[in-house]
């Protein structure tokens, strides 16, 4: 082959490259307008009639939690005095036009809403009130929680993935755990999404980052005023690499106690102010939770997720605790290696204390 024949061969096959390139793409393109090619997943939010369900089931709608090409039939669930207003999201539901959405059941029946559902959102539950701590709604709470156990393990789709959001969402996700026996211990988490995105929260506003470019928090344990926000191996992303978060503040006394205190105490501050407990942050939190897990997490980014201890750092397994986790292929691992010093040590201890005296409470409701 002579040098022209040789210069035209390559000609073609860079003309068959780049058209073979944009055929793909305006396919995938064409995909995503008409949302062909996958199934709609069965998503379930309890509790769908208040207000995290009225700011999270839009947000689901619109494929902020499984990506724009994902089809969704939503399932909501809630009690009979609210069976008007889920009638009402219901409406609005339909009256939004979501591409996505491919349907809307509505009901007060448990064992209806858990029919194959994929993904299974339980915000279903009492909200505290000011003054309160979120183990004080526990009497009302982990009786739901162990009766939608039963409907969980009847109906869903198996490998159904589980996020309790509802107070005390460790001790609640814990029950449920222990009514559902036949779900894998894996498929249960709890949300502690809210406290580690107010932790980035935190220190972008403090260093006056875009809070994309911090990463690598920790929110430890409960999802209560024991938690444990931790920044030892968080990093932000600047011009010249990745810095420690330590480093950047340079102020070790903020650290160890107001950036803790204000994360701990952000739910309450959000009550005394709206008269209300979070909403838009916990629905927008739990998007962030079930995308992360189902798609995975960025690479070398880790998030925290309330998931069942299997030792771990020294905590006693039998809790649903909070650990920073990576997710791939819809399973999530707790990042192991990490050093923990030993401020950090007591304070993951004492959240792990208060787990296990709520973990007592609950079985002393439910008997
Ligand atoms: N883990 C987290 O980060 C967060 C958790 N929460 C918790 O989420 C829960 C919901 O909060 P909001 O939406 O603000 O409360 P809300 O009171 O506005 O809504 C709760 C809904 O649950 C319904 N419900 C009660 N019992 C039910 C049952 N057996 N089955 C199905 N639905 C039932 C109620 O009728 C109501 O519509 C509360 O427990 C709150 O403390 C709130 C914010 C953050
Ligand atoms: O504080 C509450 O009761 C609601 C909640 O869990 C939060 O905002 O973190």
């Amino acid at each position: 082959m002579d040098s022209m024949e040789y210069l035209q061969l390559l000609q073609k096959i860079l003309v068959v490259s780049v058209s073979l390139y944009l055929f793909s793409k305006i396919i995938k393109h064409m995909a995503t307008f008409i949302n062909v090619g996958k199934e709609p997943l069965r998503v379930l939010v309890t509790g769908a009639a208040g207000q995290i369900g009225y700011s999270l089931v839009p947000m689901i709608a619109k494929g902020m939690m499984l990506g724009q090409d994902q089809p969704i039939i939503l399932h909501l669930l809630d009690i009979e005095p609210a069976m008007e207003a889920l009638n009402g999201v219901k409406m609005e539901l339909i009256d939004s036009a979501f591409p996505l959405l491919k349907g809307v059941v509505a009901t007060t029946n448990a064992m209806e809403a858990c029919e194959d559902v994929d993904i299974a959102i339980m915000v279903g539950g009492y909200p505290r009130k000011e003054g309160m701590e979120r183990k004080d709604v526990m009497s009302e709470n982990v009786s739901i929680y162990k009766d939608q156990a039963a409907a969980l393990e009847m109906n869903a789709a198996p490998n159904c993935k589980i996020l309790v959001v509802a107070n005390p969402a460790n001790t609640n996700a814990l029950i449920l755990k222990e009514f559902a026996p036949s779900i894998p211990e894996k498929d249960i988490t709890c949300l502690t999404r809210l406290d580690h995105n107010r932790a980035l929260g935190q220190i972008s506003e403090k260093l006056n980052v875009d809070v994309s470019y911090v990463k690598n928090v920790i929110l430890w344990g409960n999802h209560s005023s024991t938690q444990y926000p931790d920044v030892n191996h968080a990093t932000v992303i600047t011009d010249s690499g990745e810095k420690s978060v330590n480093e950047l503040v340079a102020d070790d006394q903020w650290l160890k106690t107001e950036f803790i205190t204000t994360v701990q105490q952000r739910g309450a501050a959000i009550i005394k102010a709206r008269k209300l407990s979070s909403a838009m942050s916990a629905a927008s939190a739990a998007c962030d939770h079930i995308r992360d897990w189902v798609l995975g997490t960025p690479k070398g980014t880790w998030v925290s997720m309330g998931v069942y201890s299997d030792g771990s750092y020294g905590i006693p397994s039998g809790l649903i605790y909070s650990f920073p986790v990576t997710c791939e292929k819809g399973e999530w691992s707790i990042v192991q290696g990490l050093k923990i010093d030993e401020f950090s040590r007591e304070k993951m201890d004492a959240t792990a204390k208060e787990l296990i005296e709520e973990k007592a409470i609950a079985h002393s409701c439910l008997n």
